[in-house]
């Protein structure tokens, strides 16, 4: 990963001027502390001894300043929160004077009330001055002034409270730092990144693009562009969805576009065709973030990362998996970023009843997908296989059966693969075939079940399939069969079953795990009727 963090963002500068409050406080940090000692983006919150006596100290420091210090996000403890303190201490029962005599013990019980919070949603944070989570999206209004437009929309989304990510990824990324997510699936991470965007940027522009999501599949991008188009009803936004025509036709000079969704490789191109300007990107999302640091993918994002060329751009990084390696390259260029964790990291989610089947053979899993439709087929279903060409046979094989079976795969047309996925969600089609094209990020109303018909090529891929259900706390289940080919990972997925509060046989507990990379056998082909071997190709 060293090479690709040099490779990704090289040459990025850290922006003195944008950060000089920060620069000034760890400055001044290291003046306290052993001068050669670096300073520790990353302090876990729970060992905040250290850290309120840090952030007491430099209050004490800001006290010595002028009275227009720098407030620590979401509180101040120097400015006219006279009320506000009034308010929280009242609610101590303190009286006005302690209050206001004291902001040192209300600093203190602000952290306290900010860890008793995340303890509730099981939010944990790593990172300096951590603004607090989210009590509401009123808060929105009453602590960021953001524009009753907005508000408006996610009550009409029905959205009553904020999620877990929400409540602390929004306030971060509203303090204007930059900041690496790990959510689960299906836990609301898209209007985590959206919301604060919109309300950063406050109202529509026509000096050109000003933030940019990029996600790692078109069909990932078209989603995200229809959900953000929700958020901004009422408002003279611009939220575009790089097409293929946009990127052949469009003069992007004149284009009226403030938010700008696209997959790399499409606005990789039209960057090399000169037909872009990133400069004035003040926001860059990269969803599905460990999907898009694979190698596969490294190029183009470091294209898009080099032409997004504001010195104080804000990036963030979200995905329901954010392996190590992804971890530490975000740790190590981005500037004083905030890690935001939901929950454990890499889990499946909690809400996804998970079932092993042995299905013996290819054959096997054939008659045993036949009969669980025969016994309760309970549409939606979603089902995954490893290659577009098991992908067609299989749909060879449902189609004339009487379950409405589509299919998506990356060798389909592009109005064929948005078709196949509107008729899913119209409820046309009840079953949909797929391979990992759609693991991630696809948002389908109430999926009942999710069927690896071909057992997952890594840890990652599991989490994000089982993930197409049981969303927005809703439940879902999902079953994975397997094949002798795949017993020697049994063991990784049933950590991961164990860790989300499923039951195990014992007997698969006992197997050794095994390194888990790209597990993609050769398999029997799932025609009945026997076909010409083909070389298969993946999603
Ligand atoms: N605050 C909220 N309250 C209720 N539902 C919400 C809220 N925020 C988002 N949702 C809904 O939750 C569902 C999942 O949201 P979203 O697709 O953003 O999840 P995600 O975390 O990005 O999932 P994945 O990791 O699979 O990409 C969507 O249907 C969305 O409308």
């Amino acid at each position: 990963m060293e090479k690709s963090s040099y490779f990704l963002f090289g040459g990025t500068n850290f922006n003195k001027k944008k950060f000089a409050p920060d620069f000034a406080k760890f400055k001044n940090c290291t003046e306290d502390d052993d001068s050669n000692k670096k300073v520790n983006f990353f302090v876990e919150e729970e060992d905040t001894e250290e850290q309120k006596e840090k952030v007491v100290v430099s209050s004490k420091k800001r006290k010595r300043r002028s009275s227009n210090s720098v407030p620590v996000e979401g509180f101040d403890v120097f400015k006219s929160s006279k009320k506000a303190l009034a308010k929280g201490k009242a609610e101590e029962g303190d009286t006005n004077n302690d209050i206001l005599e004291d902001p040192k013990k209300e600093l203190n019980r602000q952290i306290e009330r900010d860890a008793l919070s995340r303890k509730q949603y099981n939010i944990h944070v790593s990172g300096n001055n951590i603004p607090p989570p989210l009590k509401s999206f009123a808060e929105l209004s009453s602590r960021y002034g953001c524009k009753g437009y907005i508000l408006r929309n996610l009550a009409e989304l029905g959205f009553k409270e904020p999620t877990p990510i929400q409540r602390q990824a929004i306030p971060v990324l509203l303090s204007g730092r930059e900041c690496f997510a790990c959510a689960p699936t299906g836990s609301g991470k898209t209007v985590a990144f959206i919301c604060p965007m919109l309300i950063k940027l406050k109202r529509p522009s026509t000096d050109g693009i000003r933030a940019v999501i990029l996600s790692p599949a078109r069909e990932l991008a078209a989603q995200t562009a229809r959900e953000g188009k929700k958020l901004i009803k009422g408002s003279n936004f611009h939220i575009r969805l790089m097409t293929k025509p946009l990127v052949k036709t469009a003069d992007f000079s004149k284009l009226r576009c403030d938010v700008l969704i696209s997959t790399p490789m499409r606005l990789k191109r039209a960057i090399k065709a000169k037909k872009i300007d990133l400069s004035k990107v003040e926001y860059l999302v990269l969803d599905e973030s460990d999907k898009l640091f694979e190698q596969s993918l490294l190029k183009q994002i470091d294209c898009v990362v080099k032409a997004c060329s504001n010195p104080s751009i804000i990036r963030s990084l979200f995905s329901a998996t954010l392996p190590d390696s992804v971890e530490e390259l975000a740790r190590s260029i981005m500037h004083d970023a905030v890690r935001v964790i939901i929950g454990r990291k890499n889990t499946a989610s909690e809400t996804v009843k998970q079932k092993l089947v042995f299905a013996g053979t290819e054959e096997g899993k054939l008659l045993a997908l036949r009969q669980s439709f025969a016994e309760s087929l309970n549409p939606p279903v979603l089902i995954f296989v490893q290659s577009k060409e098991r992908a067609k046979e299989l749909y060879d094989e449902l189609k004339c059966e009487n379950i409405r079976a589509g299919v998506i795969h990356s060798d389909l047309p592009p109005g064929e693969r948005e078709n196949a996925v509107d008729q899913f969600r119209a409820g046309e089609k009840w079953v949909l075939i797929a391979t990992d094209v759609i693991a991630r990020g696809m948002d389908f109303k109430g999926i009942n079940c999710v069927i690896n018909y071909d057992f997952p090529d890594s840890a990652s891929a599991y989490i994000h399939r089982i993930g197409r259900s049981g969303r927005a706390g809703r439940s879902g289940e999902a079953i994975t069969f397997y094949t002798e080919q795949d017993v020697p990972f049994l063991r990784n997925i049933a950590n991961m079953m164990m860790s989300s509060g499923c039951e195990v046989p014992s007997w698969i507990m006992s197997l050794k795990k095994k390194k888990w990379r790209k597990h993609r056998p050769r398999r029997d082909s799932i025609s009945t009727q026997p076909k010409a071997d083909k070389n298969e190709k993946d999603v």
